[in-house]
């Protein structure tokens, strides 16, 4: 069965409008959710620790900031977008006491209530508006008068208004522009775990690692190996984006088109496709979570695994490259 899509004329904004809201964390999705929910006409209050980095940030917007259990208190619909690893403890010390009856608490990701991280009270209403992108495009595009799609979840509908809470919600932030999906935590949690581990994030880079030490070993220039396998991505990428694979696949040579149809299959394997099933199987069955929760006590193999990926030559060229084209460049900023 098609799923259905919610666009702007199936939410209601004045639902969120009417509201207090918190958003717990000023990061990536924080910033973005409270100053599109700001600009939409909600009242909004961020949640952070006195001793937060992100709080001069929220300042200089002219948010009103508390830490996170004043403005837990203070509100009725709860975002919780700290880190993934962290939302357990801010849960049971910021707002697990100050949650009322008929409040709402809301993820932008259901890593937490999927993995029963967080055991929610009857008598609030439990929701996610997930956008399906980065924090600061979300904020780039509602600006632009666009929007990134959001899957929105109920896990307990308190209140019979939980769907609906979350659509205005998703409105406020631009996804009713994109399109707004309703799914459950389970399917967003592993759908999402599997999108960044297997292609978007983890399955891209070394795609691209790869390439550029293949050609680099051969002897090739590195500057003509970036521009092959990175920075042209970005350009090929966009033609899938914009018309599908049919539209990339017209717009390249038949040359590239024979080679990718021919070659492309050798490279991603029926291995591949195996270990991708056995990835999945580790978000499902929950062992991914655990390792991660239990990496994110110390960070030790993490903050390794980061410098290997800063260290990486294609990053050393990269940037290089990146300096003689400053219309690529461009800085990630809390407001950008
Ligand atoms: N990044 C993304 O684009 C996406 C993220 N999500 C989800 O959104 C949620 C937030 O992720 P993301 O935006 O990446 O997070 P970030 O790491 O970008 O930001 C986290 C924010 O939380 C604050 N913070 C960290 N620890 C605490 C704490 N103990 N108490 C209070 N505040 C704290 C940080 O402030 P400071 O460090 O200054 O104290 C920062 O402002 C997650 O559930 C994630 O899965 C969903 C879709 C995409
Ligand atoms: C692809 C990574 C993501 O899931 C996202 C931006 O959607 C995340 O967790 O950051
Ligand atoms: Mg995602
Ligand atoms: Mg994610």
């Amino acid at each position: 069965m098609a799923a259905e899509v919610f666009y702007d004329d199936d939410a209601d904004l004045s639902i969120i409008s009417q509201r207090k809201v918190a958003i717990l964390g000023y990061g990536s999705q924080g910033h973005a959710h409270a100053l599109s929910l700001r600009d939409s006409g909600v009242d909004v209050r961020i949640g952070l620790k006195e001793s937060s980095k992100s709080r001069s940030k929220a300042e200089e917007e002219g948010l009103a900031v508390g830490t996170p259990a004043e403005v837990a208190a203070w509100a009725d619909v709860i975002m919780v977008l700290v880190p993934d690893t962290v939302q357990a403890d801010v849960y049971k010390t910021d707002i697990e006491p100050n949650l009322k009856q008929g409040d709402a608490i809301m993820f932008g990701h259901g890593f937490n209530i999927r993995y029963d991280l967080i055991q929610p009270p009857a008598g609030v209403d439990v929701a996610m508006v997930a956008p399906k992108g980065p924090g600061h495009v979300v904020r780039r595009q509602f600006n632009e008068g666009k929007g990134v799609p959001c899957l929105i979840a109920v896990e307990q509908d308190a209140t019979g208004g939980a769907q609906a809470l979350a659509l205005s919600y998703a409105k406020a932030i631009g996804g009713t522009r994109a399109g707004v999906l309703t799914t459950t935590f389970t399917e967003e949690t592993e759908t999402d775990l599997f999108g960044e581990q297997v292609v978007l994030c983890g399955g891209v880079t070394e795609l691209m690692r790869a390439g550029f030490d293949t050609l680099v070993e051969a002897g090739y220039q590195p500057e003509a190996a970036y521009f092959e396998v990175l920075h042209e991505l970005k350009l090929i990428v966009d033609m899938v984006n914009e018309g599908g694979l049919s539209n990339m696949w017209y717009s390249v040579s038949d040359t590239a088109e024979y080679g990718g149809v021919t070659r492309g299959p050798r490279i991603i394997t029926d291995e591949t496709r195996a270990e991708m099933r056995r990835v999945l199987g580790e978000i499902q069955d929950g062992s991914f979570a655990k390792e991660w929760v239990a990496e994110s006590k110390s960070y030790e193999q993490f903050n390794k695994l980061r410098e290997d990926q800063k260290a990486h030559p294609i990053e050393k060229i990269g940037a290089k490259l990146r300096d003689m084209m400053p219309w690529v460049k461009r800085k990630i900023t809390e407001t950008a």
